[in-house]
């Protein structure tokens, strides 16, 4: 089986950076041209770049723009206060994500050692290449663990993008996908349309249909049923925060597919880089929510669907509680429950008590 290389969301120039439009696609793959971080925060929050991955390996680049900018900079307290401010200007972009600030925070820790402007500028370009590189490796071990939870000839479902095009390369849950397309192992997914955006219906159909996978489309409301008629074997999803206790955050209808998969009986997989678990944030009650503009529910593709004047509730994402997770699967390996315990334990990279 031959190797398909996806296209790389987040292309760094040193001057610029080129950002894959997911608002375009399916119809078009352009690239927009980003210069400044105030270009960047308007892409990450209109979700031209977006999955939680990506966003973090976009703003550690957007940091690395702003400082090859500031070359005629001497003074490195100005330097670093500076940076900070962009920092924190970035971090707004996007409240649910963990790896947004965890990609922002990793570059700041960079300069810690620095002794001039010239050293600092040079780290943190670094810093966000290395964070690019090992986001690929890390969604490729991610996608191995996961491979080994499946048989071939299972139909598997998932929800959103967690896909190729969310990370440096692979994804996260549809990291498994790519390794079986590359193996000859036989894989269906099922994807859900992911109202209101859509992720799901233009991103993971249209990137696991380049890669010769099979995907076959359904619309949110067609799950319950299709887990019963199409005989799926399992759930998987990505992540955009893990609290400390296994509460995760992902896109909005994934509380709902992890009750459908309980009430039927197959398990319910969230994959996802140790830099989405934040053990810092409790539980799922203290993990914001973004909430979104009302035209993302009343219009479709430009056109009203809804009458004028409707209330609108649009949260984009919900948290699944723990218990209704089967498995956590990371990098370091798949965590199947005694989530306080053990994903303290792997995000410190101790040794694994699991798999
Ligand atoms: C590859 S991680 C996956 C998550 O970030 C993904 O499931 C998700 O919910 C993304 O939401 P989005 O609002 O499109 O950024």
């Amino acid at each position: 089986m031959s190797k398909h290389t996806p296209v790389q969301s987040v292309q760094y120039r040193g001057d610029h950076l080129l950002l894959l439009d997911q608002h375009e696609l399916p119809h078009k793959m352009d690239f927009i041209r980003i210069e400044t971080t105030e270009q960047l925060w308007n892409a990450i929050h209109a979700l031209q770049v977006r999955g939680a991955p990506a966003i973090g390996i976009a703003a550690a680049f957007g940091l690395s723009l702003w400082a090859n900018q500031q070359k005629e900079e001497s003074d490195l307290r100005t330097f670093t206060h500076q940076l900070k401010i962009q920092r924190n200007y970035l971090s707004s972009a996007r409240p649910t994500a963990v790896n947004l600030c965890w990609a922002l925070d990793r570059v700041m820790q960079s300069i810690q050692y620095a002794e001039t402007v010239q050293d600092a500028i040079q780290l943190i370009e670094i810093e966000a290449l290395t964070i690019q590189r090992e986001d690929e490796a890390t969604c490729q071990q991610i996608g191995e663990y996961a491979l080994s939870l499946f048989q071939p000839g299972d139909h598997i479902l998932t929800i959103c993008n967690p896909g190729a095009i969310a990370t440096a390369r692979y994804g996260t849950a549809l990291a498994p996908f790519y390794l079986a397309q590359e193996r000859g192992v036989p894989l269906s997914v099922y994807a859900c349309e992911t109202r209101p955006l859509l992720q799901g219906s233009r991103l993971t159909t249209w990137e696991l249909q380049q890669a010769g996978v099979d995907v076959t489309l359904i619309t949110d409301n067609m799950a319950a049923h299709t887990i019963r008629t199409k005989k799926i074997s399992a759930i998987i999803v990505g992540c955009d925060r893990i609290a400390a206790n296994g509460d995760t955050a992902n896109k909005i209808g994934t509380f709902g597919l992890a009750l459908q998969a309980k009430a039927l009986g197959i398990p319910f997989y969230v994959a996802s880089p140790l830099s989405t678990i934040d053990l810092d944030t409790p539980s799922g009650e203290s993990i914001p929510i973004e909430e979104r503009h009302p035209e993302e529910v009343t219009h479709l593709a430009g056109r009203r669907i809804a009458p004028e004047g409707i209330k609108v509730y649009n949260p984009a994402f919900d948290v699944t509680p723990h218990e209704y997770i089967s498995a956590i699967i990371t990098e370091k390996g798949i965590i199947f429950g005694s989530y306080r315990e053990n994903l303290a334990i792997i995000k410190n990279q101790k040794n694994l008590l699991i798999s």
